[in-house]
């Protein structure tokens, strides 16, 4: 028996990829909320759910721990991509990443004015891309979390963070200035297991393609 090992994160991407695996005729025996197993069975013999950090999902999939993954196109990018591919835009967890200050910062003025911007971010490297290509010069902050807190204790001029209804940041009296990126989550391969699993991988890749949900 081929077994199939697909990485999810616990949240918003496991709950919003279950409607895809049944699509696939896959069903999770397991809640991860209440569950303390990291490895989730199946109703399928063949296929097992490994729960990971979202951020290590590329990670486990890049090196063969999963055969495939749900994973935020943020995360993708901030991890690069090796090894990995990609065959789907899954239309789940919609986002995005937008650049944000507070409400009293004068954000216009102090990017056309040539000074150096501090900015937070778990999002480095879509951030140094992003003020890159506006001819902006920053200092790159990096943070793991709560990026709001950044330009409110004084440590950061903005923040490079995912928005969605905005109650974050409304929350913390921070504004969105530029949107950099739309984000959603895509399925990714393990790119030599597409080859020796090409059956059963095809299987789960077609099922979740007649499932997505355009809007
Ligand atoms: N508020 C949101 N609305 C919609 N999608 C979101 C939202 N926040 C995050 N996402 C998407 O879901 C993905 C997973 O986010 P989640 O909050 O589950 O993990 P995380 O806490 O950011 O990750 P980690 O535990 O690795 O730090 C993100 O990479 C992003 O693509
Ligand atoms: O614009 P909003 O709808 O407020 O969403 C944005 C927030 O969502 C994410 O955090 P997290 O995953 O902690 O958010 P959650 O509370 O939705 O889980 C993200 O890091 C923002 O802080």
């Amino acid at each position: 028996m081929t077994m199939i090992t697909l990485a999810l994160s616990k949240g918003r991407i496991f709950d919003e990829t279950m409607p895809l695996l049944a699509a696939a005729g896959i069903e999770v025996l397991e809640d991860p909320e209440t569950s303390r197993k990291l490895i989730l069975p199946t109703n399928q013999p063949s296929v097992r759910v490994v729960m990971v950090r979202a951020t290590d999902v590329p990670t486990y999939v890049q090196y063969g721990g999963a055969d495939l993954g749900v994973t935020g196109k943020d995360t993708l990018i901030e991890h690069g991509g090796q090894g990995l591919f990609r065959p789907l835009d899954l239309n789940i967890a919609k986002c995005r990443v937008s650049v944000a200050v507070r409400s009293d910062f004068d954000y216009a003025h102090a990017v056309t004015q040539g000074s150096r911007l501090k900015v937070a971010t778990k999002y480095t490297l879509i951030a140094r891309d992003f003020f890159a290509s506006k001819g902006v010069h920053v200092d790159l902050i990096k943070l793991y979390g709560s990026m709001e807190l950044a330009p409110l204790t004084g440590m950061a001029d903005a923040i490079v963070d995912l928005v969605s209804t905005g109650n974050t940041l409304k929350a913390n009296h921070l504004v969105e200035v530029e949107r950099i990126m739309d984000i959603s989550s895509h399925l990714v391969v393990n790119q030599a297991a597409l080859k020796l699993k090409q059956a059963p991988l095809r299987h789960i890749i077609d099922a979740f393609a007649s499932a997505i949900r355009q809007d």
